[in-house]
């Protein structure tokens, strides 16, 4: 008899639809890459020290992570890996289209606008707006960019379902409004400020800024555990 590859608390009360933790969150597009790549070689099954293995995490914890999304895998038979990437794919809701539009078309919305890899992870660019005229009705790659004053109706032609901010500070908060009201619930942010927004409505942000003060932490840590360092320093 075959029993679940999973700890004894992986099912039922621990089953899906409760919280996941934002670690476990984050380690599960890592699986997603590494099934994805097993579905392209035509594997059908995978054990879960390989499929650790490929993600570069230990077996136990990637069960515990997988056990977030129910009790599926089979002791001595190992993961579907068809099925256990569509469960992952539906648990961060990518079996649903996401079309973005692209919120200023500067340096950074170019570049968003132009990068192909979104779309291999289901993310569609479908539109980029600006408000400058010397922008607006260029091309950036296969997108000619939409004034501002056309967001709304555009929004709904294309039938956006999530935004990228790449606009100044201090018009942000303004075009988050706009984009609310006209139904986007999603919104990722680059501007850097904090945006108010309703419950329903979910805002990440980035700042590239923040993360090379955290790596300038580590390092500085780093240097400083080295023996030596201190006289080093002083010099
Ligand atoms: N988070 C990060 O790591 C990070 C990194 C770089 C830049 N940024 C931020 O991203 C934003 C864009 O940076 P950038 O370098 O592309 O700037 P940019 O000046 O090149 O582009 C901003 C664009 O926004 C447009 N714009 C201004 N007001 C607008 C409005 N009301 N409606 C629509 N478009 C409008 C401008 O015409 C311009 O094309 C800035 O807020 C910047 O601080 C964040």
């Amino acid at each position: 008899m075959t029993t679940p590859d999973f700890p004894e608390t992986a099912s039922g009360a621990e089953g899906p639809g409760r919280e996941i933790p934002p670690a476990s969150l984050a380690r599960l597009p890592i699986y997603l890459r590494a099934l994805n790549a097993m579905l392209a070689d035509s594997v059908e099954r995978v054990s879960s020290e390989e499929l650790a293995e490929a993600a570069g995490v230990k077996s136990a914890m990637l069960r515990k992570d997988l056990s977030y999304l129910g009790s599926f895998g089979t002791r001595g038979v190992g993961y579907d890996v068809q099925f256990v990437s569509h469960k992952i794919s539906a648990l961060l809701g990518l079996t649903q289209e996401w079309r973005v539009a692209i919120v200023g078309a500067g340096n950074l919305g170019r570049a968003l606008a132009r990068y192909s890899g979104f779309t291999t992870r289901g993310f569609e660019v479908v539109a980029l707006f600006d408000a400058d005229q010397g922008i607006v009705g260029t091309q950036v790659g296969w997108l000619t960019v939409s004034h501002v004053d056309d967001l709304e109706t555009e929004l709904k032609r294309t039938g956006t379902n999530m935004a990228v901010l790449s606009v100044p500070a201090v018009v942000a908060q303004e075009l988050c409004d706009r984009l609310v009201a006209a139904g986007v619930t999603s919104i990722l942010s680059f501007a850097p400020v904090v945006l108010q927004v309703p419950a329903h409505v979910q805002v990440r942000k980035v700042d590239m800024g923040t993360e090379l003060q955290i790596l300038a932490y580590h390092a500085q840590r780093a240097q400083e555990a080295e023996p030596g360092s201190r006289a080093r320093s002083a010099q």
